[in-house]
């Protein structure tokens, strides 16, 4: 299969934090305008710290580099990037994470944030040919109390966001501490998504969707550690947004070819493929296909039903969704890969 096949299958990207799209010469472009110091000398000195050895250790850098987003415009620009790469990779629609807490904290306004990245949404089926929406999401490892506080300064820009999730350090801070959170999310009419199974054991997969009313598991690939989880998860069709470039360079797996998510497709679970951070991971979500078929020799088939699987995994609506999958159909049919 060749690249250029790959990059035009279109597909929905579901697992991505627009803070991680921040590329290190944009980052240095965005310091300097804004006057803000960051601890590297350069974009190669910055490219270089991205040598993980686990998740907190990425965090790390993630946390400190989105120092650089001072202004409205800033967090326009770092979605644009993103809706550009996506686009010339075969993304439609894109339902895109944002962190406001690594913001307030701070002191940038949660309005700077949402009002900049809504430029950037609003506008994207016009200026790039695919649709997104925002989900916003709680910084586990900074408690449930300051995840509501956050919720309740949210409700004034209900209108531009389509849910939340939880993400950041996972173990050690379990989904059920959030269980009030999320139930209010719910009240307001949000969708509710959650990072779970990642470093976390299954445990943490159950409670985001027992305790959470998870709709999506973010990552999930240590569910297969657990046989009754992993039968509800295939049973009830949970969608699992799988990121393998992360997954690869958090450690959580050793290479692509150790990849489980040919193991994760022949179960029959609901898995699609994501980008998580592209700036950080060494790609984007065209990159992590062609990845997967080039390392871990994932035929046309299997890149398929991944690409369908981002569809049903979508918060869109039925018939958005059957026209998207009529588009995989017809590109996969009419460049002569049929099953
Ligand atoms: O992969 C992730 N896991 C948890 N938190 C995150 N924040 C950005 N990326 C991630
Ligand atoms: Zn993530």
């Amino acid at each position: 299969m060749d690249r250029a096949f790959i990059d035009a299958i279109p597909k929905a990207e579901l697992h991505l934090h627009i803070e991680g799209t921040i590329e290190p010469d944009h980052a240095f472009r965005m310091a300097d305008r804004n006057g803000v110091e960051l601890p590297w000398a350069g974009a190669r000195e910055l490219a270089e710290a991205y040598a993980f050895d686990d998740l907190q250790s990425f965090l790390d850098v993630y946390y400190a580099v989105t120092a650089v987003l001072q202004t409205r415009d800033d967090f326009t620009e770092i979605a644009e990037s993103y809706f550009a790469r996506a686009a010339r990779q075969g993304v439609r629609h894109a339902e895109i994470f944002f962190d406001p807490q690594s913001h307030t904290s701070r002191g940038v306004d949660i309005a700077v944030a949402i009002e900049g990245l809504w430029a950037a949404v609003s506008a994207s089926s016009e200026r790039h040919g695919l649709t997104s929406s925002l989900i916003l999401c709680f910084l586990r490892d900074r408690g449930a109390a300051e995840a509501s506080t956050i919720l309740e300064s949210a409700v004034p820009f209900l209108d531009l966001l389509s849910g939340v999730g939880l993400d950041s350090a996972e173990v050690g801070h379990p989904p059920a501490e959030f269980e009030g959170v999320f139930a209010r999310a719910a009240e307001l009419g949000l969708r509710r998504v959650a990072h779970a199974g990642e470093e976390g054991p299954p445990e943490y997969v159950w409670q985001a969707l027992d305790a959470l009313g998870a709709e999506r598991i973010d990552h999930g690939v240590r569910s297969l550690e657990d046989p009754r989880l992993l039968e509800r998860l295939v049973r009830e069709q949970v969608p699992l947004t799988v990121c393998p470039f992360s997954n690869v360079r958090l450690k959580v797996v050793s290479d692509l070819v150790e990849h489980p998510i040919e193991r994760m497709l022949h179960a029959g679970l609901l898995v699609s493929i994501n980008s998580d951070d592209p700036a950080y991971f060494g790609g984007y979500v065209g990159d992590n296909f062609a990845g997967l078929a080039q390392e871990a020799g994932l035929d046309a088939g299997a890149l398929r039903v991944l690409a369908e699987n981002s569809f049903h995994s979508s918060f869109l609506d039925e018939d958005t969704r059957a026209r998207h999958l009529a588009a995989v159909r017809d590109h996969f049919e009419s460049n002569g890969h049929h099953e």
